[in-house]
C-alpha cells in the first residue's frame, strides 16, 4: 500500500491499528475512548497514555520546564477525569539530548509533581532515555471508586451538553506565540499564554459529573466540534451546539481583543482550539448541573456535530497528519 499517514490522518490510522489488536478478555474498555479499564483486579482502574513532543506540542524557548511538566501531566490526567476516574498515578518516560540543562529536568520533574498534587495524584515510575530532542510519554491511572467509566458512547436522546473547564484560551495563546506577541504580554494576554504553557483542567469534576449521572464524557485535547464529533459518532447521535452560550465564551476581552490584534475569529479559537483540556459531559435532562458546569448544547438524533442546527463542516480541529 502506498498510501501515507498524511493520506489516512490520525483517527483513520488510530482505527486500522487497533482494528488489529484482539480485545483482551480482561479488557472491559479498550482503544477509542480516553482511557481503558481493565477488569482485573476489580474494573476499578483506568489507565491512558499521551505523548509530549519538542516541536510538536511545546517548545522550550516558549516553555519551561516547569510548564512541560504541568502540561504532560495535565494531558493525561484530564483523560483520567473524563472517565469519571480520581487520578492516582503517574509513569513518565524521559528522553532529551545530552546536553540538556539539569535544572530544566528538574524543573520538569518539579512541574509533574505539582500538576499531580493538584489532581490528587503523584509520580510512580518511569524511564530515561537519550534523544536528539525531548520526548515524554506518559503514562496515568485512576481509580472509578465503584462508578461505572463514562464512555464516549453512551449519550442519549434529550440530553444536555455541558461544559467543565476552559475553551480556546490554549489555542489562543498558542496564536500570541507564533506571532511574536506572547512573551511579555499584560495580564490578559498572559493569562492566554498560560492556557497554552499549563492548561488547568477541572480534574474533580470528572468524578462529580459522573456521579452526577453522565451518559457521556471527554476532554478537549484536539478541539471542541471534534472531540464532541467523536462522542457523535461513538453514540450514534448528533450534538447541536448552543450559539448564544459559546459565542458569550468567545466574547471573553483577553480572546476578543487577541483575535482583534491576530485578525482571528475568537468562536473559531473556541469551536475548535485544543489543549485547554476542558471537559465536555452529556448529562441526562433530569439531572442536577454540577457547580462550574455550564449548559453548551444537547443531543439529538442524526449524526455529526452542529452548531444552532448549521453543519460544523470546515470548524475541525487538531489531526496529527493534517
Ligand atoms: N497507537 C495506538 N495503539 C493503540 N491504541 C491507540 C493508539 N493511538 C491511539 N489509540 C487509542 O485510540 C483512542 C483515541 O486516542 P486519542 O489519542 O485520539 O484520544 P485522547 O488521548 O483522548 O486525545 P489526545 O491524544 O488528543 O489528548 C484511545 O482509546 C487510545 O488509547
Ligand atoms: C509548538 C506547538 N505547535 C503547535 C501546538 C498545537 N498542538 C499540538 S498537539 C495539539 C493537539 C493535542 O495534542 P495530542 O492530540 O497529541 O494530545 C495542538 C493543538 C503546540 N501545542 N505547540
Ligand atoms: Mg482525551
Ligand atoms: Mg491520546
Ligand atoms: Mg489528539
Amino acid at each position: 500500500m502506498t498510501a501515507t499517514l498524511r493520506d489516512l490522518g490520525e483517527f483513520e490510522l488510530i482505527r486500522a491499528i487497533t482494528a488489529r489488536f484482539a480485545r483482551g478478555r480482561d479488557v472491559l474498555v479498550g482503544p477509542g475512548d480516553d482511557a481503558a479499564v481493565l477488569a482485573a483486579p476489580d474494573a476499578r482502574v483506568v489507565v491512558t497514555t499521551d505523548l509530549l513532543l519538542e516541536g510538536r506540542h511545546f517548545r522550550r524557548d516558549w516553555s519551561s520546564g516547569l510548564d512541560v511538566g504541568h502540561k504532560a501531566a495535565a494531558q493525561n490526567l484530564a483523560d483520567v477525569a473524563a472517565m469519571g476516574a480520581r487520578p492516582t498515578g503517574l509513569f513518565v518516560g524521559f528522553a532529551a539530548p545530552g546536553d540538556l540543562t539539569v535544572d530544566w529536568a528538574l524543573a520538569l520533574a518539579d512541574g509533574l509533581a505539582a500538576e499531580c498534587a493538584r489532581a490528587g495524584a503523584t509520580v510512580a515510575g518511569g524511564d530515561i532515555s537519550s534523544a536528539d530532542s525531548i520526548m515524554l510519554g506518559v503514562t496515568a491511572l485512576g481509580d472509578l471508586e465503584g462508578r461505572a467509566p463514562v464512555l464516549r458512547s453512551g449519550a442519549r436522546p434529550g440530553d444536555v451538553v455541558v461544559l467543565a473547564g476552559s475553551l480556546g484560551r490554549a489555542e489562543a495563546g498558542l496564536a500570541l506565540l507564533t506571532a511574536g506577541l506572547g512573551q511579555g504580554a499584560d495580564a490578559g494576554w498572559a493569562g492566554l499564554v498560560t492556557a497554552h504553557r499549563r492548561p488547568r483542567p477541572p480534574y474533580p469534576l470528572g468524578p462529580a459529573l459522573a456521579a452526577a449521572g453522565a451518559h457521556a464524557m471527554c476532554d478537549v485535547s484536539d478541539g471542541l466540534v471534534q472531540d464532541l464529533g467523536h462522542i457523535a459518532a461513538a453514540s450514534g447521535m448528533r450534538i447541536d451546539l448552543d450559539l448564544a452560550g459559546l459565542t458569550a465564551l468567545a466574547g471573553g476581552a483577553p480572546l476578543r481583543s487577541a483575535a482583534a490584534e491576530l485578525g482571528a475569529d475568537p468562536l473559531d479559537w473556541v469551536l475548535t482550539g485544543g489543549e485547554d483540556h476542558a471537559l465536555v459531559a452529556c448529562l441526562p435532562p433530569s439531572a442536577a448541573i454540577p457547580g462550574g458546569c455550564e449548559r453548551i448544547g444537547l443531543v439529538l438524533p442524526g449524526t455529526g456535530v452542529t452548531l444552532a442546527g448549521q453543519p460544523t463542516a470546515g470548524r475541525g480541529g487538531w489531526n496529527h497528519f493534517r
